[in-house]
């Protein structure tokens, strides 16, 4: 298989809808093998079909289970190679008022945003390391640079996925390893499904009415990163709807 990233292997969790599979189909196109990851079997084999011409693994996996995530490197490196990339889209995002105590919701939003990403770098890194190359590619968002009302634990979220990645960063400069944030705004996924917090939802959860971002938007952004000369890092990439600025 051709492409800028032929013979890399890449573990993209998240990749059951919205952006990850996005990102999952745009890294296959490139050449690259890939290992999706996600909690549901079924949408994740069903994004694995439409994969074109590349090696590939479904694993399903739940990114808050330290062991799942370390089972679902071992069965990539098993099956595919040494993983040169990591793409961490897995994510919860719950509109909610600080005062309405969502609490199940602020506590799903840190083991999924900020624990899962932990568990995810913490499977790849070591190898990484020994490897002396690899590249941690995180779906941040633009409320890790800036706190939405009505996200204020979500955007939190974000804000420790951008401190985690500038401290890797920093630490393993000079090791081959690069980490990156994308930072979407407004992507037309399903992730605004999930607030249960009507009253949050209807203050601040309204679509503005503008064009918002697709998930290949930033699948291209992904690649983008991913597909830089060997000494040139992009640290962050801010994509946001034309008309939608922050
Ligand atoms: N949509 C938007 O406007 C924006 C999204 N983002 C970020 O992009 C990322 C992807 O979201 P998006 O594509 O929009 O939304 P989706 O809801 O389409 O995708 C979320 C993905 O996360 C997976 N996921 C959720 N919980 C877990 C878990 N415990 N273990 C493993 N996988 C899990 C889901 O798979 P499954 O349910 O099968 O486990 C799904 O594949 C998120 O991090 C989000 O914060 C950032 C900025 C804007
Ligand atoms: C703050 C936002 O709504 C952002 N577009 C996101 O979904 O992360």
């Amino acid at each position: 298989m051709s492409g800028r990233l032929a013979e890399r292997i890449a573990v993209v969790t998240g990749a059951s809808s919205g952006i990850g599979a996005a990102v999952c189909r745009a890294l296959a196109r490139e050449g690259a093998r890939v290992a999706l990851a996600a909690r549901r079997e079924e949408a994740l084999r069903s994004v694995e079909e439409g994969l074109e011409g590349t090696k590939s693994v479904a694993v399903p996996t739940d990114v808050t289970d330290r062991e799942q995530v370390e089972r679902l490197v071992r069965r990539a490196e098993d099956e595919l190679g040494p993983v040169d990339a990591l793409v961490n889209c897995a994510g919860v995002m719950y509109y909610t008022l600080m005062r309405n105590l969502r609490t199940e919701e602020w506590e799903r939003t840190v083991e999924v945003n900020c624990k899962g990403v932990l568990n995810c770098v913490g499977a790849v890194l070591g190898g990484m390391v020994e490897r002396g190359r690899g590249h941690i590619v995180t779906i941040s968002s633009d409320a890790g640079r800036k706190v939405f009302p009505g996200l204020a634990v979500y955007s939190a979220s974000k804000f420790f996925v951008e401190g985690l990645s500038q401290g890797l960063r920093l630490e393993t400069a000079g090791t081959g390893i690069k980490v990156t944030t994308v930072q979407p705004g407004n992507v037309d996924t399903g992730l605004l499904g999930m607030s249960s917090d009507r009253e949050a939802l209807e203050r601040y959860g309204k679509p503005s009415g503008a064009r918002v971002l697709d998930p290949e938007d930033v699948a291209a952004s992904v690649v983008h990163a991913l597909t830089q000369p060997e000494h040139v890092a992009v640290n962050e990439i801010l994509v946001e709807p034309r008309d939608e600025p922050v």
